[in-house]
């Protein structure tokens, strides 16, 4: 099995091609325009729920590589191995990320499966092991992991932005921006709310820093 190197891609704007209409190709969809991607989904028919899509480019036809011009990243999603291995060597011919939804060697980048909360992201991967254990991960982690996180994170942003101004000792900043990232911040934020939780970074920064109000 291949080794991998996690990344997060910056797909905003970008096109971005998925070939198949079926509920694999859905999914893909989905992801790509959680990801603002300008997605264009090409098939002879779509399932319903793509059928209901909205903000998506449907080309009703059955995949041509003229598809490809312009896109950023494709995913070959369609359940013929001929088209699919038709849409890997276009795509590398053309220096275009590539995922072959039935063939993991035929693939530049792998999907993970993946929770969202605000600018919180995690993600879980097998390396194409299991993509049912990601899964069930996935779902576990979501019963731990609840919409306090996606809060708690953009308030350490707005803490953050405002520190990386103001405090110019980078050893102070790093100390301070660790410890406000600790999960009793969390915990305020889940039993008092987030103006609780302010109360409380600022707090730590005066003790930090004394004189700082
Ligand atoms: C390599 C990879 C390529 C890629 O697609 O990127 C790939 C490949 C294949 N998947 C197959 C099957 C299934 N895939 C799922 C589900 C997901 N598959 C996803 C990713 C990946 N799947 C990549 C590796 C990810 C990793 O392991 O890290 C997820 C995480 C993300 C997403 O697709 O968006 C999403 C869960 C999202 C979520 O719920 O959170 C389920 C379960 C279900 O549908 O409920 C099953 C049935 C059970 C099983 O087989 O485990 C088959 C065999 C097809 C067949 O039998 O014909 C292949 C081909 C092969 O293995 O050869
Ligand atoms: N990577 C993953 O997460 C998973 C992958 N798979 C694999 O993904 C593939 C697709 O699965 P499903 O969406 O369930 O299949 P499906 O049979 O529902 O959909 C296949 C789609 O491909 C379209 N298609 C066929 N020929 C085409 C062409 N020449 N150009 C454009 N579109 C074309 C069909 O019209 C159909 O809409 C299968 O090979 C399956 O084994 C299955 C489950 C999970």
């Amino acid at each position: 099995m291949a080794k991998y190197y996690p990344i997060f891609l910056n797909i905003q704007d970008k096109k971005c091609v998925v070939v198949g209409g079926g509920n694999v190709a859905w999914r893909k969809v989905c992801s790509l325009k959680e990801a603002g991607a300008k997605v264009t989904v090409v098939s002879p028919d779509f399932c319903p729920e793509l059928e209901r899509e909205t903000g998506v480019e449907r080309i009703q036809q059955k995949y041509t590589t003229d598809i490809l011009k312009g896109a950023a990243l494709v995913v070959a999603s369609t359940d013929d191995g001929v088209v699919n291995k038709k849409v890997y060597s276009d795509a590398m011919e053309r220096g275009i990320l590539v995922n072959v939804v039935d063939k993991p060697d035929l693939c530049s980048f792998i999907v993970p499966a993946s929770i969202q909360r605000g600018d919180l992201c995690i993600s879980i991967s097998t390396g194409g092991a299991s993509p049912a254990l990601a899964r069930n991960i996935r779902e576990y982690l979501e019963g731990q992991f609840g919409a306090e996180y996606g809060e708690f994170t953009h308030l350490l942003s707005e803490v953050r932005q405002k520190m990386l101004l103001e405090i110019k000792d980078e050893a102070i900043r790093r100390d301070i921006l660790q410890r406000i990232a600790g999960f009793d911040i969390l915990e305020i934020i889940k039993r008092k709310g987030v103006s609780e939780a302010k109360r409380k970074i600022l707090e730590i920064v005066s003790e930090k820093i004394p004189g700082d109000k």
